[in-house]
């Protein structure tokens, strides 16, 4: 379970976001909390000095004078000290504890299944990721330091005050009090502000991922005025939302100041009255008054703190959204390995949806014999994609089941089956990183010796060879500099660096040119050898070679049989397709 599991309780909430991400920071917290006093000692010390320096003043001791004023500075000085050294340790440890959350968000995130990442843009995730996080370390941090000392300071105050004089110290706390159910009730009043500006933030930062990822498409198509008219208005929700939750905080800012006033009048009056009877010293009034501005410090902190919380109510609740939904594609507790070598798959009876309205692939129902191949062929939107993701676990069928190597596709260690089982698509990532890292994705005990013969051999020699430093090239991320068939090569090396039983090559040739696509039929033919292979294919000719055909027509297997056979029959879907399309006798 997430260690971010959310209740209703906003307070519990809190409490587990710092039991997990700041318990074995413990150390740290001791020393800080050690400063924090340290300080808050040397705080409410100072105000005594100046009220024997006051005092030794009118009495006239002015031998004493020099020592107490030195003391006063040199205390104050430390004060300073400790301040800044307890800034740095709470940022830190801010900054640890943000990391260490961006860390988890980002394994879970990309522990989600697929179906996430087609709801959600890149922008939004960002945005939960850094953003939301950002503002969580500014709560990691000044909570840390601030709540602990400034409610310290205030309880400080109060003991010393109440300690001197115990009226002064009864009026101190019913201000106090006051000034803090001020600040909470207002913080309930902001907290839905701050959220419906964090979600409006999220939209934005959607909009404009999906925008720039898709700058291309939108330039060419003339789609850029639509781009901007929707950024104007996604700026225009966003603002009024930001005034609202700003009006907020100034609201509080300015019942802080007024709360000050009330205050100093609350010793100010009886004050002058107690010592015109002289019950207190000219130094004690004096002093109390210090007190009590030494009050408005951590009150104004306290204002400042609820603030940061009411932002980091609002972060928690988006980091919270994220982390509790939980994938579905699991792995099992006796999950296990699939034997070496080629790997047999078996369908029984598939049926499957992205969503529960629609059905996507119905009744799918065949058998593969390890080493075997078979070519998959239908029309567009027939469900072959769709087949060969349930074939890698990228979703879970509706129902039946999914067999590799004799084995529940659902009892396959995870990480097992991401390498034992290769696929191919149209659409390659290209990371940012080294030649070397792409091909091997950042495994590091794969030799050179190993990659550079399937280099020449999938015919990327040539692109290969105008690399400023082999290997070791950085590609910037995106296309990485490579043409969109060249990217589908390089995909090919990877996967067949993995040494996969299974490989599924899905329109793994559809960007290449004719005479390339030739040259890799015969490379794709030795690879695929002692392997099991799927081919699904548009382009008939890359199936020549292929045992089995399957022919999916909306979603059912419309055919299947041997290559040999089916062809034989010239009503079969197979021959028709063949000659309708342009494969023709070359099969
Ligand atoms: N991620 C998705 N979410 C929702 N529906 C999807 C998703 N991917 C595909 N579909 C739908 O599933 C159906 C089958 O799509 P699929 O991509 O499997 O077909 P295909 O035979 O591979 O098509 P093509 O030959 O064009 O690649 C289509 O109706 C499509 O709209």
């Amino acid at each position: 379970m997430s260690p971010l599991s959310f209740s209703r309780v906003p307070v519990y909430r809190y409490y587990l976001l710092l039991r997990a991400y700041l318990i074995d920071l413990w150390k740290g917290i001791l020393f800080l909390a050690v400063l924090v006093a340290l300080n808050i000692a040397l705080q409410l010390v100072n105000p005594q000095i100046l009220r024997f320096f006051i005092d030794s003043a009118t009495d006239r001791q002015s031998s004493v004078l020099l020592y107490s004023a030195l003391l006063f500075a040199g205390l104050a000085a430390a004060q300073l000290l400790l301040s800044v050294t307890a800034d740095y340790t709470g940022e830190k440890i801010g900054w640890t504890a943000a990391n260490r959350l961006r860390t988890h968000l980002l394994r879970h995130c990309l522990s989600l299944d697929l179906a996430f990442f087609k709801t959600r843009s890149g922008g939004e995730l960002i945005d939960r990721i850094d953003g939301d996080v950002k503002g969580l370390s500014g709560f990691f941090s000044t909570l840390t330091v601030s709540l602990l000392g400034n409610i310290g300071l205030i309880l400080g105050v109060l003991a010393v005050v109440f300690y001197e004089n115990l009226v002064m110290g009864a009026l101190m706390s019913v201000y106090v009090g006051l000034a803090l159910s001020v600040f909470n009730k207002m913080r309930e009043y902001s907290i839905p502000l701050w959220v419906r500006f964090g979600d409006a933030r999220a939209d934005f930062f959607a909009f404009v991922g999906e925008q720039l990822s898709a700058a291309e498409d939108a330039r060419s198509s003339g789609a850029v005025p639509y781009s901007l008219y929707r950024f104007r208005q996604l700026m225009r929700s966003w603002f009024p939302l930001h005034m609202k939750a700003g009006f907020g905080f100034s609201f509080m800012w300015a019942s802080s100041v007024i709360l000050v006033g009330i205050g100093t009048l609350l010793i100010l009056v009886p004050g002058f009255y107690l010592r015109g009877q002289g019950l207190v010293t000219t130094g004690t009034l004096y002093m109390m008054i210090f007190y009590m501005g030494l009050l408005a410090g951590p009150l104004d902190a306290i204002r400042e703190l609820i603030e940061n919380l009411q932002r980091a109510e609002a972060n928690i609740e988006g980091v919270g959204q994220l982390l509790d939904l939980a994938p579905e594609i699991r792995e099992s507790s006796d999950a296990a390995e699939l034997a070496d070598g080629p790997i047999s798959v078996q369908c029984r009876s598939l049926t499957f949806g992205y969503s529960k309205e629609e059905t996507v692939l119905r009744e799918i129902q065949f058998s593969l014999e390890a080493g075997e191949s078979l070519g998959i062929v239908g029309r567009s939107g027939s469900g072959k994609t769709s087949l060969a993701r349930l074939l890698v676990r990228l979703y879970d069928p509706v129902e039946g089941d999914v067999l590799l190597g004799d084995m529940d596709i659902r009892r396959i260690k995870l990480s097992h089956l991401r390498e034992r089982v290769g696929l191919i698509t149209q659409d390659v990532q290209i990371f940012n990183g080294t030649v070397r890292e792409n091909l091997t994705l950042f495994k590091r005990d794969i030799p050179d010796d190993q990659i550079m013969p399937l280099l020449e051999e999938t015919g990327l020699g040539a692109w290969f060879s105008t690399l400023p430093d082999g290997l070791d090239t950085v590609l910037p991320s995106g296309g990485g500099g490579l043409s969109a068939g060249e990217a589908q090569l390089l995909a090919y090396v990877r996967v067949f660096l993995k040494d996969p039983g299974l490989v599924i090559l899905d329109e793994a040739s559809s960007r290449l040119d004719p005479v390339t696509e030739k040259r890799l039929e015969r490379t794709a033919r030795r690879l695929l050898q002692g392997r099991t292979s799927i081919l699904i294919s548009h382009r008939l000719g890359m199936l020549k070679h292929a045992d089995r055909i399957l022919v999916m027509d909306s979603g059912r297997i419309a055919e299947q049989g041997s290559r040999e056979q089916l062809l034989k029959q010239t009503d079969s879907r197979f021959s028709q397709l063949i000659r309708q399309g342009t494969g023709k006798e070359s099969l």
